[in-house]
C-alpha cells in the first residue's frame, strides 16, 4: 500500500467511489485547486475500481486506462497503484497509438487522405497568380506527389516524434488527428475502445487537446451504460495553449469538487488564494499539516517577494544568491542554502542554461535549429551531442577520479583502435598507447578553464578514435552534409547554422549542461512543474531573460501598459497576457510545501512595489527590495 492511498478520505472520495459503483455507470468531472489531491483521488478511485471489478475486468480482457501528461506521471501513478497489468497508465499519445495500432488499413486510409488534402491545399495556392513562394510551392508538391505514390505501397504504420508518410511514420500531431477523425466518424471503433476500456480517466485534463475530449466524451455517448470517462483537472492550472481549459460537464456526469488544500503551508495558502481571486475566486480551504509527537497542527510557513532590478544577468544571479543568504538567516533554516534542499523555479531553460553556465550550447541547440534539436537537447537524446555524453565526459570523469578499470572499458566497447577481437598483446599496448596521448589532449581541451571548442574535441576524439563519431556529425565537419531527398529546405538550412554554431561552443560548457538535464540542479521550468511539490520554492520572475511572448510578469502586475494586440484579445473574449500569465504563476507557486519566495526581476522597481502593495498577494511587510539583501 502506498502513502497516497493511505492518505484519509475526503467527501469528494467517497463521492467519487459511489460514483464508481453506479451501474448503469455514471462518467464525472472532478474539478479542483492546486494541491486539493486530485492525483491522489485518482489513485484511490483507480485501486477501488480493481477491489470491485478487477475479476471481471480480469476474466475479460479489459482495462482501465488513465492518461496522464508525461511519462513520469504515468511512471509514478502505476507504482502508485502497485503495478498492477489491469490499470494502463500512459500518456495520451501512447494511449491513442496502443488503440489504433490494430486498424492498419484504416490508417493507411487516413494518410493517403492527409496526403491528398496536402497537395490539394498547395494546388490551390499555386493557382493562385500573385503566389510569392512558387517554386519552393512547387518542390513542395512534387515531393507529397511521391509520398502519395509510396504511401500506397506500405504495409504497416508506426509512430514516431515526426511525420514521415512515406516511411510509414505518423509523428505527435498526425496521430492525435488521425484517432481522433476515426473515434469520431467510427461507431464500431467507439465500441471496441468503450469494451477494452469500461474506465478511462484523464488526469491534469485541462490541457488535454479539445478534439481528444470530444472523442472522449463520443465513446461515452455510444456505449455510456458500461462506460465511465472521469476527468481530473484544474481550469487555472492550464499553462499550454493547445489545453481546452475547463471540461464542460455533460448531462448526466456527476460533478466532484474539492474545496481543501492538504499540500500547502497557510502562508503559500493565502499568497495562492489571492493570485487565484481575479480569476474563478476558488478559495481553497484547510492547508498542509504536520503531525510532531502526535500532535497535529497547520504549517505556518512563509511567502515573501524580492523586487530587484533587472541588471546585468551576472548581477541577477549574484542577486538571486544574496536572497538565499536572506532567507536562510529569515527564516532561520540553512537548507536555504543548500542546492538540493530548493527548487528555482525559471520561465524558460535559456535562463537556467546562462545561470548554469552553458548558454552557447543552449542557443546553438535552440535558436534557429530544427525542432528535433530543440525537443532532444534538453531530454540529452540528440545526435550532435551524444559523443559527449556516452563518450567524453564519462571517460575524462573517470581519468580524474584515476578509475582506470572504467577508461579502459569505456575504450574498449567504443574506440575503434581496440574493436579488432585477435590483436596481439604488443599491438593493443601500443594502441593503448596512443589512446592515451589523445585522452591527455581531451583532459585540457575539458578542463575548467580551457578555451577548447566543441569542434577541437571532436577532432581529438577522430584523430586519436578514441570513438566512433556519428556519420552525421562527420559530415557537418567536414561540410560535406548532404540532407536527405525528402528532408525540407528549411530543416536543412537551419541543421547547417545549428551544427556551425555548435562546433564553436566552449566545449566545457557540457559538465553545466549534464548536471542540469541529469536534474541535478535546483532548476525547473515553471512550465514544466505540473503535480510536482517542493519544501522551499524560488520562483524568478524575468520577462527580460523570456522569450515566450505569451507570458510577461511586467504586464501581470500592470508595470508596462498592455500592448494593442493584448487589448484586441481582450476585446474579442480570446485568451490573452494576463490570464495567462497569472495560471503560470499559480502553478509554480502552488508547488510550495513550506517557504515560498518570488524573486521579481523589472525594469522599474519603485512602480512594482507600488503595485504589489495595491495587489494585495503578499502582505505589505513581504514585499522586499535590494535594500534588504
Ligand atoms: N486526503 C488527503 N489527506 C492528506 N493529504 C493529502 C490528501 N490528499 C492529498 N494529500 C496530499 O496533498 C498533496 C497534493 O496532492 P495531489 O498531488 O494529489 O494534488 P493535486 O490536486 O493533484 O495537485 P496539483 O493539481 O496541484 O498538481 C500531496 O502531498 C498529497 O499526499
Amino acid at each position: 500500500m502506498t502513502k497516497r492511498i493511505n492518505s484519509p478520505d475526503t467527501d469528494a472520495d467517497i463521492r467519487l467511489r459511489d460514483c464508481l459503483d453506479k451501474l448503469p455507470r455514471v462518467s464525472f468531472n472532478m474539478i479542483a485547486g492546486a494541491g486539493s489531491g486530485k492525483t491522489t483521488s485518482l489513485v484511490k478511485a483507480l485501486s477501488h475500481a480493481i477491489k470491485t471489478n478487477g475479476n471481471v475486468l480480469k476474466m475479460r480482457g479489459q482495462q482501465i486506462a488513465c492518461i496522464t501528461y508525461t511519462e513520469i506521471a504515468a511512471k509514478e501513478i502505476w507504482d502508485d497503484v502497485g503495478n498492477t497489468p489491469l490499470i494502463f497508465v500512459s500518456t495520451i499519445h501512447s494511449f491513442l497509438w496502443t488503440v489504433i495500432r490494430p486498424f492498419q488499413r484504416d490508417i493507411k486510409k487516413w494518410v493517403i487522405n492527409r496526403v491528398s488534402e496536402k497537395c490539394k491545399a498547395l494546388e490551390e495556392k499555386l493557382a493562385n497568380p500573385r503566389i510569392r513562394t512558387r517554386v519552393k510551392t512547387e518542390k513542395e508538391l512534387a515531393k507529397l506527389r511521391i509520398q502519395a505514390e509510396e504511401v500506397e505501397k506500405i504495409t504497416y504504420f508506426n509512430y514516431g516524434t515526426g511525420s514521415n508518410y512515406s516511411k510509414g511514420i505518423l509523428g505527435h500531431d498526425d496521430l492525435i488527428k488521425l484517432v481522433t477523425s476515426c473515434i469520431m466518424e467510427n461507431e464500431t471503433l467507439r465500441k471496441i475502445i468503450s469494451q477494452k476500456y469500461p474506465y478511462i480517466f484523464v488526469d491534469e485534463s485541462q490541457d488535454t487537446f479539445p478534439n481528444i475530449v470530444e472523442a472522449l466524451k463520443q465513446v461515452d455517448q455510444s456505449n455510456s451504460e458500461k462506460f465511465c470517462l472521469g476527468f481530473f483537472g484544474d481550469p487555472m492550472q492550464k499553462i499550454y495553449v493547445t489545453g481546452i481549459g475547463e471540461v464542460h460537464s455533460e448531462q448526466n456526469w456527476e460533478i466532484i469538487t474539492k474545496p481543501e488544500n492538504f499540500r500547502c503551508s497557510q502562508e503559500v495558502l493565502k499568497v495562492i488564494n489571492n493570485i487565484r481571486k481575479p480569476a474563478d475566486g476558488l478559495e481553497q480551504t484547510g492547508g498542509r499539516i504536520e503531525t510532531i509527537d502526535g500532535k497535529s497542527s497547520y504549517v505556518k510557513g512563509s511567502a515573501q517577494i524580492f523586487v530587484l532590478p533587472l541588471q546585468e544577468e551576472q548581477q541577477r544571479t549574484a542577486n538571486l544568491k544574496k536572497v538565499q543568504l536572506v532567507c536562510a538567516k529569515m527564516l532561520s533554516d540553512d537548507q536555504w542554502l543548500i542546492e538540493s534542499k530548493i527548487k528555482i523555479f525559471v520561465i524558460v531553460h535559456r535562463m537556467a542554461a546562462k545561470r548554469l553556465g552553458f548558454p552557447n550550447l543552449y542557443s546553438a541547440m535552440n535558436d534557429d535549429s530544427p525542432t528535433s534539436f530543440k525537443e532532444g537537447f534538453m531530454e540529452g537524446s540528440i545526435w550532435p551531442i551524444k559523443p559527449f555524453l556516452n563518450f567524453v565526459l564519462p571517460i575524462v570523469f573517470a581519468r580524474g577520479a584515476k578509475e582506470n578499470s572504467t577508461i579502459i572499458s569505456i575504450l574498449r566497447s567504443q574506440s575503434p583502435k581496440l574493436s579488432s577481437p585477435d590483436m596481439k598483446g604488443s599491438e593493443v599496448r601500443k594502441s593503448l598507447d596512443f589512446l592515451k596521448a589523445g585522452l591527455d589532449e581531451l583532459m585540457l581541451l575539458m578542463e575548467e578553464n580551457s578555451t577548447g571548442t566543441v569542434l577541437d574535441v571532436l577532432n581529438v576524439l577522430n584523430k586519436f578514435q578514441l570513438t566512433s563519431i556519428d556519420e552525421r556529425i562527420f559530415a557537418h565537419m567536414n561540410d560535406s552534409f548532404a540532407p536527405m531527398e525528402d528532408a525540407d529546405e528549411d530543416t536543412v538550412a537551419n541543421e547547417i547554422s545549428a551544427m556551425k554554431r555548435y562546433f564553436v561552443c566552449p566545449a566545457r560548457e557540457f559538465w553545466s549542461y549534464k548536471k542540469y538535464f541529469e536534474q541535478q540542479s535546483p532548476f525547473a521550468t515553471q512550465q514544466g512543474v505540473k503535480g510536482a511539490e517542493f519544501d522551499r520554492v524560488i520562483t524568478v520572475l524575468d520577462d527580460d531573460e523570456g522569450t515566450h511572448i505569451q507570458f510577461s510578469y511586467d504586464k501581470y502586475f500592470g508595470v508596462t501598459e498592455l500592448s494593442d494586440n493584448d487589448n484586441k484579445n481582450i476585446e474579442e473574449g480570446k485568451d490573452y497576457v494576463i490570464p495567462r500569465t497569472r495560471r503560470l504563476f499559480y502553478v509554480s507557486c502552488s508547488r510550495a510545501r513550506k517557504d515560498l519566495v518570488v524573486v521579481y526581476f523589472t525594469s522599474n522597481v519603485d512602480k512594482a512595489v507600488e503595485k504589489l502593495r495595491e495587489l494585495n498577494i503578499f502582505g505589505k511587510d513581504k514585499i522586499f527590495t535590494m535594500e534588504n539583501l
